[in-house]
């Protein structure tokens, strides 16, 4: 391995370790990961760039103090990769370590994943990575911490906890969120897919500006191709049907999830367990027949009744039933999102939205509805079932007879990232 220029951050020796130290940290990284295929070594020479793209290394005893040992009291949440702990660095910077669980294999690949591409990117609406270390079997990522936490911590709480999100901070989290992925698709260095969009992912700052977080699913993707099959990953009730179905990933699988979002940001309602009306599957569903009679507004959720703005909510009820639509390419892409979102007569030249796709549901179907039909995209009609016996979920065309078994659900109704 060749000579790495790291800059440590001088003036916080406590929180750092020295030159060497890091380049031995990178070494037994590396040797950690075993690399040694071509797409391994691939992964080596991201290292070494992520490393020269100035990323800090802790020390763990500077996580460990700053957590408290990793004290239950500072325990944020859990994800896919374990748990994250709030902490507070010697010179008084709060931060959020997410520690990688020793069990998870998965986790080691993602954790990478997330390392890589975050150290590639900056911007308003990202979160931003502060560092990594390695200890022995341990592995951790480093974050600035965010003061009011996720999304889903507050919009699908109690109404007093929504209350706070009224409308104006609501639509500053609409176009905070649309800003940042149109940065990911198009802005940043190369063209990034999160494929992991969703409430939990949504950091809220002391602003109340909106930060993506969670790159563990996220993907670099070839700047010659629009489209590439991959296998699916990602957390179902905001997957796209062409992506949970097939694999197909393009960027508006993305644009698929923040239509979720929007409708969940417009209703307070949460997609994946939709309950309010039994007439209706999921929350695209009701909100595109609320719309279709002309009733949109009474999908809006009952905190924001004092602030809303009658005219904007009503195009983001449509922007989020265009963002949702089964074809992907009726769906606009990010740019297009942000330009009808900043347009001051919100509702001129936007398309009519037809019927959404269905997303994934993490929840299976009571006996005697264990296949649910939809239609997708053009025409293509499928069943999807739930295999309980193998925690598996079987896609069926049933105009080409053909079917597809994907990877199985974790309890957050989350797929794990396989390839
Ligand atoms: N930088 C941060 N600042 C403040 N809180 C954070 C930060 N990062 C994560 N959290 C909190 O920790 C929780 C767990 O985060 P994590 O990203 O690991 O998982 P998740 O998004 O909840 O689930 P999954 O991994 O299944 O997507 C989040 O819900 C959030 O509340």
């Amino acid at each position: 391995m060749g000579c790495l220029s790291l800059r440590i951050e001088n003036h916080r020796q406590q929180d750092t370790i020295s030159m060497d130290k890091s380049n031995s940290f990178l070494h037994s990284l590396i040797k950690h990961f075993k690399f040694g295929s071509t797409t391994e070594r691939n992964n080596e020479a991201d290292l070494q760039r992520m490393a020269s793209q100035e990323q800090k290394i802790f020390s763990y005893e500077t996580l460990v103090s700053a957590t408290k040992n990793f004290n239950a009291v500072h325990k944020l949440g859990e994800g896919g990769f374990g748990p994250v702990f709030k902490g507070k660095l010697i010179d008084g910077r709060e931060v959020a370590v997410k520690k990688l669980s020793h069990t998870s294999n998965q986790g080691k690949k993602e954790f990478m994943n997330e390392a890589k591409l975050l150290a590639r990117v900056q911007h308003k609406n990202v979160v931003n990575l502060l560092g990594y270390c390695v200890h022995g079997a341990e592995k951790l990522l480093v974050y600035e911490y965010v003061p009011h936490e996720s999304l889903d911590k507050l919009l699908f709480k109690a109404a007093d906890k929504r209350e706070q999100l009224d409308w104006k901070r609501r639509f500053g989290i609409i176009t905070g969120v649309a800003k940042g992925l149109l940065y990911l698709h198009e802005d940043s260095h190369h063209c990034i897919i999160h494929r992991d969009i969703k409430a939990s992912n949504v950091l809220l700052d002391d602003k109340w500006t909106p930060k993506i977080a969670d790159f563990g699913m996220a993907r670099l993707f070839p700047e010659d191709q629009s489209q590439v099959n991959t296998r699916v990953a990602g957390t179902n009730g905001y997957m796209a049907p062409e992506y949970m179905m097939h694999g197909r990933l393009s960027v508006k699988a993305d644009v698929f999830s923040y239509g979720v979002l929007l409708l969940e940001l417009i209703t307070g309602q949460r997609n994946s367990s939709f309950n309010l009306d039994v007439e209706h599957h999921s929350l695209l569903d009701w909100a595109y027949k609320m719309y279709k009679k002309g009733r949109s507004l009474e999908i809006v959720d009952s905190a924001l009744a004092s602030t809303v703005l009658t005219e904007q909510v009503a195009m983001c009820i449509q922007l989020a039933l265009l963002c949702t639509q089964g074809d992907p390419h009726l769906r606009p892409t990010m740019r297009r999102v942000v330009v009808m979102l900043s347009r001051k007569s919100p509702q001129s030249h936007m398309e009519e939205p037809t019927r959404p796709g269905i997303p994934g549901s993490r929840y299976r179907r009571p006996p005697g509805h264990s296949a649910l039909s939809s239609t997708v995209g053009s025409g293509a009609s499928y069943s999807r079932s739930f295999d309980s016996s193998n925690n598996c979920t079987t896609h069926t065309n049933t105009a080409t007879g053909t079917s597809s078994a994907t990877a199985e659900l974790d309890i957050r109704g989350k797929r794990p990232m396989q390839d």
